[in-house]
């Protein structure tokens, strides 16, 4: 029919740009809003579809394509429509993943099960997120604090969503490989989706200072990784980064991820205050400084974390740790920028 292509296995009206905008799939800093209109709001099914045809992962696996796309489909329906968890930072991390695990001091280090195991957790790792954090669901005693024991909340909500998604034979992608294989990869997902919460950070943060610090690096550069639990911590730190990217990526689309997040938690501060609950940091609409909050979410949280992944992978990640520096440089300018004004308001008040 005209108009309806599937290259990607999505629907589109516009298949010249967004053949255009596919050549940019192995780029830090794809549009990944774009992405989104091009694909009639289907990002994620586009972006995972595509990763997993550019690196043979249907045939590797024996994935039948609709099986893949049903799964994929059903997966980004279960992303709610929030303003910053919702499809399109699952998109975003899915697609980051990708240009990631292409690192050359990474090259050929991981296997097709570690890949495959990577680009799916990127996918899945905030399925049906509510929009309010692991904090606020244990405060509120909600169903989902009660059935996960406060225990990450919300990731071992997004795994048990992801994979009751694959109980249906037309979306089992994993229905052709072998029993023991699927076990080892969910194990891996299930750790590296658990490390995406923050509350892991400063220990995810420790082991990989100490695996840069004990780096065995072979003549050519390439990292070696001789254990699970050395090649599961890169891993985790992998996608960590990815779930943490927005302040390394082009400012335009890294301002769009600020108005989402800062969005999403003045939500919870309006729900909070409306139940009579102390307002969480960040959550106060009327007491947040936008650009203050990104500086230091730069400086405590994104920055140390880059620096470390830069060194393990280092110099593979330098024009990233540049745009981050650029980036914090700008919200900074801004931070100044807004206490001249105060001061000038100020002078023309007294
Ligand atoms: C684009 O801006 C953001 C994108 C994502 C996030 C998320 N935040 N968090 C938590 C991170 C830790 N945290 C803090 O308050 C850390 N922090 C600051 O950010 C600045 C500060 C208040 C000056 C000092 C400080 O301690 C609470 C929120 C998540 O858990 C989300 C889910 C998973 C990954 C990151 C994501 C925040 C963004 O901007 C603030
Ligand atoms: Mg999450
Ligand atoms: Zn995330």
């Amino acid at each position: 029919q005209t108009g309806e292509y599937y290259t990607y296995g999505v629907k589109t009206s516009k298949p010249k740009e967004l053949d255009d905008l596919m050549e940019d799939l192995d780029v830090w800093g794809l549009d990944i809003f774009l992405m989104d209109e091009l694909t009639e709001h289907r990002p994620l099914t586009a972006v995972a579809f595509t990763i997993f045809k550019q690196r043979d992962l249907m045939n590797t696996f024996s994935i039948c394509p609709s099986t893949l796309i049903n799964y994929l489909i059903e997966l980004e329906d279960h992303y709610q429509s929030v303003p910053y968890h919702c499809k399109i930072h699952a998109a975003d991390v899915t697609q980051s993943m990708h240009v990631l695990l292409n690192h050359k001091a990474l090259e050929s280090v991981f296997d097709d099960d570690e890949i495959f195991a990577a680009i799916f957790s990127a996918a899945i790792h905030d399925v049906d997120h509510p929009g309010l954090t692991n904090q606020y669901l244990i405060s509120t005693a909600s169903e989902l604090a009660i059935m996960y024991n406060d225990d990450s909340v919300l990731e071992n909500h997004h795994l048990a969503v992801a994979f009751k998604l694959l109980q249906h034979e037309k979306r089992d992608i994993f229905c052709n490989i072998p029993k023991k294989k699927r076990q080892l990869i969910r194990t891996m997902v299930i750790d590296m989706v658990r490390a995406t919460d923050m509350s892991k950070h400063m220990s995810l943060l420790a082991e990989l200072k100490t695996m840069v610090e004990t780096k065995k690096v072979a003549g050519s550069g390439i990292i070696e990784l001789d254990s699970y639990q050395d090649r599961i911590r890169v891993l985790k730190n992998m996608l960590h980064c990815a779930d943490l990217s927005n302040p390394t990526k082009p400012l335009d689309i890294y301002r769009k991820w600020t108005d989402r997040v800062m969005n999403e938690f003045f939500l919870q501060g309006d729900k909070e205050s409306s139940q009579g609950l102390e307002i969480s940091a960040m959550c106060d609409r009327h007491k947040a400084c936008i650009e203050k909050t990104q500086v230091g979410f730069i400086d405590f949280i994104v920055h140390p974390l880059w620096e470390s992944w830069a060194d393990l992978v280092h110099p593979d990640a330098q024009d990233i740790l540049e745009s981050l520096q650029r980036n914090r440089d700008w919200y900074s300018e801004q931070v100044e920028n807004l206490q001249a004004l105060d001061k000038t308001n100020d002078k023309a008040q007294n």
